[in-house]
C-alpha cells in the first residue's frame, strides 16, 4: 500500500520538477537549450519516434535544426545532425561527451559495466579501452588471424557450391550470420562451433533485450519495477553467457598449462595471461585484471563484432543485387585482381578500390548503428550558444548525416559509389559528414577488423557466385525496409539462389 502511494507521488513530482527546470533553463538566458519539439507531460517527446526512430528524428532535426533538443521520458536528449556540430561534440568537446549514459539491460550483460563500451568515461574505462587497443585489436593481432578467416571462408564457400550445383535458394542472411559468428569465435576461444552450448540463442536473445524499448532506461525511477520483465531476461541469458564462459575458461586454463600453442593463441589465452596483471601505470588508478574483467571484454568483442559485420555485409550484398551494372563492376575488378579462378586473399583487399567505394556507399545509406551508440555529457556545456546540461544522452544522428542532400548533393538517397571516386571522404573518423564507425575517444576499436569482414566476405561471395533473387523478382524490387536495434538490420531475411563463376577445382 505504502509502496503503490509512493509511486503515484512519484508519478506527478518527477513530471513537475522536470517541467520546472525546463521553464528555467529555458528562461534564463545562459541556459538556452536547442531547439526543439514541444513533448508531452511525462512521456515527452517519445510518442514521435515510432517503430523506425532515425527517421521519425531526422525529419525532426529538417525543421529544428543540426542541434536539437529532445526529452526521452525523464532523460534529456540531444540530436547532432550536421558534420559541423559533430565535430564539436565528438572533436572540440569530446571529453565533456565521452561518457556513457546507464542502460539495464547492458550492466547486466556487461558484469557491471566492467568491459568498455557501456562503461562510464574515466580511469577505469580509459585502462580497458588502452588494453584492449594495444594488446587485442591491434592491425598485428587481428592479422595473425588471416588464416584461420581463410579456412573457414573455404567451409563457406564450399557449402555454398553444393546449394549452387542444385539451384537451391539460400537464406543469405542466415549462413552469412553463422560464417561471422563462426569466425569470431575461432579468433576469441580457438573453436567455431561448440555444440554444447546455444551461442546464437544467447546472442539472439542479448540483441532482442539489448535493443528493445525500455521504460526502465528513459524513467529511471521506475527501473527497480522490471514493468517489461526485460531485466529479468537479461539476467537469465546472461546466467547461461556466463556459464559458457566459465567452461571455455576453465578448458583454457588447463590447456594452456599442458601444451604450447605454437602462436596460434586466442583471446582467451591471450587475456589470461594478463589476468592477476596491474594495469594502468600511467595512471593514478590500476586495477586488477581479473576473471570478470576477461568476460566482460570478451562480451563487448562477441557483441560489437558479430552483428555489426554481419548486418554491414547484407546491406552490401542487397545493394549489389539490385544495382547490376554495380555488382558487374567488382566482380570486374576482382577478376582482374584476384584472377577469375582463385579464392580471394586479405592481401588482395588494399587493392581493390571499388569495393572499398561500394562498402563506404553502403554504408553512408544503412550506416550499422543509425543512431551511434548514445554518449553522455559529464558536466554542463555551452555548444554553440546552445546550454547542454550535465548527464544529456547525445545522439548523434548518422543516418540523417549519410542521407543529408546538403551534403551529398540531391542524388543523397541514390546507391552511387562512384561519388567516392577521387574523394577523400574515408570512413576512419576524420570526416563528420561520414562517420560509420564513430570518432574520437570512443570510435570504434574493431574498425579494422570490421572491415577486413565486410570486404572479405562481400568479395568473395560475388567473385565466386552471381546471385539471382527468386522468379519474377527484378532486382530493383527487392524490398529494403528497415528493422531498428542494436544494429540497423534488413527487415527481411535476404534471400536468393547463388550461381557458380570460377572453376571448381580452385574453390576448395
Ligand atoms: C561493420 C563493423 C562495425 C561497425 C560499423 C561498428 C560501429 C561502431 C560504432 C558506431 C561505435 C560507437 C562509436 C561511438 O560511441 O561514438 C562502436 C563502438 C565499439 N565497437 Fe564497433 N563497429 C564495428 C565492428 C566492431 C568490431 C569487429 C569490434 C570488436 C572486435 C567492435 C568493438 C567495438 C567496441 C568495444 C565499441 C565501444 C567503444 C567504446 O565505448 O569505447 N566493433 N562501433
Amino acid at each position: 500500500m505504502y509502496e503503490s502511494t509512493m509511486f503515484v507521488i512519484l508519478l506527478i513530482l518527477v513530471p513537475i520538477l522536470l517541467l520546472v527546470y525546463r521553464r528555467w533553463t529555458t528562461s534564463n538566458p545562459h541556459h538556452k537549450l536547442p531547439p526543439g519539439p514541444r513533448g508531452l507531460p511525462i512521456i515527452g517527446n517519445l510518442h514521435m519516434l515510432g517503430t523506425l526512430p532515425h527517421r521519425a528524428i531526422t525529419e525532426l532535426a529538417k525543421h529544428y535544426g543540426p542541434i536539437m533538443s529532445l526529452s526521452l521520458g525523464s532523460v534529456p536528449a540531444i540530436v547532432v545532425s550536421s558534420p559541423q556540430a559533430a565535430e564539436l561534440f565528438l572533436k572540440t568537446h569530446d571529453t565533456v561527451f565521452a561518457s556513457r549514459p546507464k542502460i539495464q539491460v547492458a550492466e547486466l550483460y556487461s558484469y557491471g559495466v566492467k568491459g568498455i563500451a557501456f562503461t562510464p568515461y574515466g580511469p577505469y574505462w580509459r585502462n580497458m579501452r588502452k588494453f584492449c587497443t594495444r594488446e587485442l585489436l591491434t592491425t598485428k593481432v587481428i592479422d595473425s588471424f588471416a588464416w584461420m578467416r581463410k579456412e573457414e571462408l573455404g567451409f563457406f564457400v564450399e557449402s555454398i557450391r553444393e546449394a549452387a550445383s542444385s539451384r537451391v535458394a539460400l537464406d543469405v542472411t542466415k549462413i552469412v550470420g553463422e560464417l561471422i559468428q563462426d569466425m569470431i569465435c575461432r579468433m576469441l576461444f580457438g573453436k567455431s562451433r561448440d555444440v554444447r552450448f546455444d551461442l546464437s540463442g544467447i546472442l539472439e536473445e542479448m540483441t532482442e533485450t539489448g535493443g528493445a524499448f525500455n521504460i526502465a532506461d528513459y524513467f529511471p525511477f521506475l527501473r527497480a519495477l522490471d514493468l517489461q520483465g526485460l531485466a529479468r531476461r537479461a539476467r537469465r541469458t546472461s546466467k547461461d553467457f556466463d556459464e559458457m564462459l566459465e567452461l571455455i575458461i576453465d578448458e583454457h586454463e588447463v590447456i594452456g598449462n599442458l601444451e604450447e600453442k605454437n602462436g596460434k593463441e586466442d583471446f582467451v589465452d591471450m587475456l589470461l595471461s594478463l589476468k592477476n596483471r596491474t594495469t594502468g601505470t600511467n595512471d593514478q588508478l590500476g586495477f586488477t585484471f581479473d576473471r570478470a574483467n576477461v568476460k566482460a571484454i570478451i562480451l563487448d568483442m562477441i557483441f560489437g563484432a558479430v552483428d555489426t559485420s554481419h548486418t554491414a555485409v547484407i546491406w552490401v550484398m542487397s545493394e549489389l543485387t539490385r544495382h547490376p551494372r554495380v555488382m558487374s563492376r567488382v566482380q570486374k575488378e576482382l577478376e582482374m585482381v584476384v584472377g577469375d579462378n582463385d579464392i580471394v586473399e586479405e592481401a588482395h583487399l588494399s587493392k581493390l578500390d571499388y569495393l572499398y567505394m561500394v562498402v563506404k556507399e553502403s554504408l553512408r545509406l544503412h550506416p550499422v548503428a543509425p543512431l551511434s551508440v548514445p554518449h553522455e555529457s559529464t558536466e554542463d556545456i555551452l555548444v554553440n550558444g546552445y546550454h547542454i546540461p550535465k548527464k544529456s544522452r547525445i545522439i548523434i544522428n548518422n543516418w540523417g548525416l549519410g542521407r543529408d542532400s546538403n551534403v551529398w548533393s540531391e542524388n543523397a538517397l541514390e546507391f552511387i559509389p562512384e561519388r567516392f571516386s577521387g574523394s577523400k571522404i574515408d570512413l576512419q573518423g576524420q570526416d563528420f559528414q561520414f562517420i560509420p564507425f564513430g570518432s574520437g575517444r570512443r570510435g570504434c576499436p574493431g574498425l579494422h577488423l570490421g572491415l577486413i569482414n565486410i570486404q572479405l566476405l562481400v568479395a568473395q561471395m560475388v567473385h565466386c557466385f552471381d546471385w539471382d533473387l527468386s522468379t519474377g523478382t527484378s532486382p530493383t524490387e527487392l524490398e529494403m525496409d528497415e528493422k531498428f536495434g542494436l544494429t540497423m538490420s534488413r527487415l527481411d531475411h535476404l534471400v536468393a539462389t547463388p550461381t557458380v563463376r570460377v572453376r571448381e577445382k580452385h574453390l576448395t
